[in-house]
Order: structure tokens, then sequence, then C-alpha cells
């Protein structure tokens, strides 16, 4: 797999004569070559076709390059290698096309004990990574988290972002696979009565925004913990327009009351720390709506998370 990473993208702040435990993200990075020891790989999908189709802002195809910027600086922690796997890009509106080169990307890694950690692109990157997943390993039942306003549940002509879960839901169908899918943080005034009915009619397992305020946090957990207890393995994918408008401006569709960020990483951090987690996507971030890079800094903050947990 050669998708050429951009590695001037990974520069910050060097504490010079501090030694190893000093080190950051940049300085740890390396390109994913054959060589690479299994660990964490960076994988961009340079996208926003879904969310045009959906009638959302573009923009988000330009999210994995500032991502990896917001990244840069922040300490390394974990000690599995880092590896950037460059972008797989989708330029000329042939969005399956571009899924397709993303599913065979993350299967490849996962072939290869690779952790990828996708960088989206609007939603539409979770048909992808799921796909590349599940080739990967296919005796495994799969747990779906989504952290989203949104099912992503659409029934539309064509793919877009608004209609991943719905697609693998059908894949799973064909399979004879079951389709294991919680969405946490979902927001009644932007999901159609239309929507809940296709969540329950595919046992879709969810927790409204409102139940998932701080107060309740070991409630949520607990729904957390059931469901990754029920499936083999999970992916976890987080649309980052769940988290409250103010501290995500950066997204097609802020959210009026969304998920604080302290909650939505406490979760995140259990479910890295779970073994089970095999595959992880950030999704919708879109540098054209940010605010003095807030969005960007609480983006990498989540995906700092991931790695500082993530058990296997
Ligand atoms: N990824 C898509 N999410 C939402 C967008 C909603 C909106 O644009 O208001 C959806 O389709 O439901
Ligand atoms: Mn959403
Ligand atoms: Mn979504």
């Amino acid at each position: 797999m050669d998708l050429s990473p951009d590695m001037q993208l990974w520069n910050g702040r060097v504490d010079t004569g501090e030694g190893d435990r000093a080190r950051r993200w940049h300085q740890v990075v390396r390109p994913l070559d054959d060589g690479t020891l299994p660990g964490i790989a960076l994988l961009g999908f340079a996208c926003d076709e879904g969310v045009a189709r959906n009638q959302g802002r573009i923009g988000a195809a330009e999210g994995p390059a500032v991502l990896r910027r917001a990244l840069a600086g922040h300490a390394w922690h974990p000690t599995a290698p880092l590896a950037d796997a460059g972008d797989v890009a989708c330029t000329d509106g042939d969005l399956a096309a571009a899924q397709q080169r993303l599913a065979e990307a993350v299967q490849q890694l996962v072939t290869a004990g690779h952790f990828p950690l996708v960088l989206g692109g609007g939603h539409e990157t979770a048909y992808g990574t799921y796909s590349g997943l599940a080739r990967a390993c296919p005796e495994s039942v799969i747990g779906i988290v989504n952290f989203d306003a949104h099912f992503d549940l659409r029934a539309a002509a064509v793919p877009t972002s608004g209609t991943p879960f719905a697609q693998i839901a059908d894949d799973c169908a064909v399979r004879s696979q079951p389709f294991r899918y919680a969405c946490l943080g979902v927001a009644e005034p932007s999901n159609t009565q239309a929507l809940f009915d296709r969540a329950r009619a595919l046992d879709v397992r969810w927790r409204l925004d409102t139940e998932m305020v701080p107060w309740r946090l070991a409630e949520t957990r607990s729904f957390l913990a059931d469901f990754v207890a029920s499936v083999d393995r999970v992916y976890l994918t987080i649309d980052l327009d769940v988290l409250p408008a103010a501290q995500m401006p950066a997204v097609s569709a802020p959210a009026g009351f969304g998920v604080e960020l302290a909650v939505v990483e406490t979760l995140v951090a259990d479910l890295a720390a779970s073994g089970k987690l095999a595959a992880a996507d950030l999704v919708e971030f879109n540098p054209r709506f940010d605010q003095d890079s807030h969005g960007a800094k609480a983006a990498a903050r989540l995906a700092w998370c991931i790695t500082r947990h993530l058990k296997r």
C-alpha cells in the first residue's frame, strides 16, 4: 500500500535535551512501509462527496491534513509505533470507488496487525472503514459504536454521508451477519420519526443526547459496557457533530445541545481500554467552519485519547 503520506504536515515544538520521554507526535510518526511494526496507523479519507450529496456544507475533504497538523504537537504517551499511511481521496465524484479504496486500505492495515485510525472525511467514511474491517475479520461479530447526533440510517437513492449504517445493515443482511449498532448522542429534533422507526426495525441501541448529560455518565458507561460485552470486536466512529456547537463549530451540522467533550472522552477511553477496539474513525471535521482551531483541538484530543488508552 503506497498512499504517499505528506510528512511535511508533521512538525512542532521540540523539547531539546529532555530525552525520549519528552517527544511529541511529530517526532514519533513515520511513513508506513512494509517494515513498520504493528501499531497505530493513521489513514486519511479526503472526501466530502457524501456530504455534498446529503445537502450538507462541504469542506470535510480538507479535514485529514488539518487534523494531522493539530495532532503534531501533542505529547506522545503510547508505546505502540505510530505510522502515517497517507490519504485515500475522492476527487472525481465517484464515492463508491473511493469507499472501496478506503476499505482495501483498512483491510490491509488490520490484516498486517495495525490499528487503523481513520481521519475523515464526511460520515461516508464509515462505510469504507467498516467494510475493510469486516473483510479483515469475517468471522467476528462487529459492534458499531457511533457517537453522533444522527442515526445516519437514511434510505436514499444514492449513498451519502447520511446512509452509511443503512448500507452496512444491508450488507450484513446479505452476508447473514448480525447488524449490531449503538448510536450515542441522538438528537430528537435532528432525526425524523421515519429514522427512529428504521432504528427500531433494525434493533439499533441508542441513547439520546439528553440522556448523556454528565450526571448520568455512570448509566451511559454501563449501557456501553453491555453493548461491548455482546460483540467480538468494536468499530468506533465519532461524528464530531455529536459535540455541542460551542466545542465543535467545525462540522456541517453543528449541535444545538450536544454531548459534552468530557463525557465523550470518558466513553471513548472506556472503549479503547476494552481490548475489543479494532478500528476507529473521526468524521465530519470541516476546517472551513472552525473558529480559532477550537474544533481541531477537540477533534485531535479525541484521536489522542484513543491512542492513549488503546489496549489490544
Ligand atoms: N452525516 C449526516 N448527517 C445528518 C445531517 C443532518 C443535517 O444536515 O442537518 C443526516 O443526514 O441526518
Ligand atoms: Mn451527525
Ligand atoms: Mn453522522
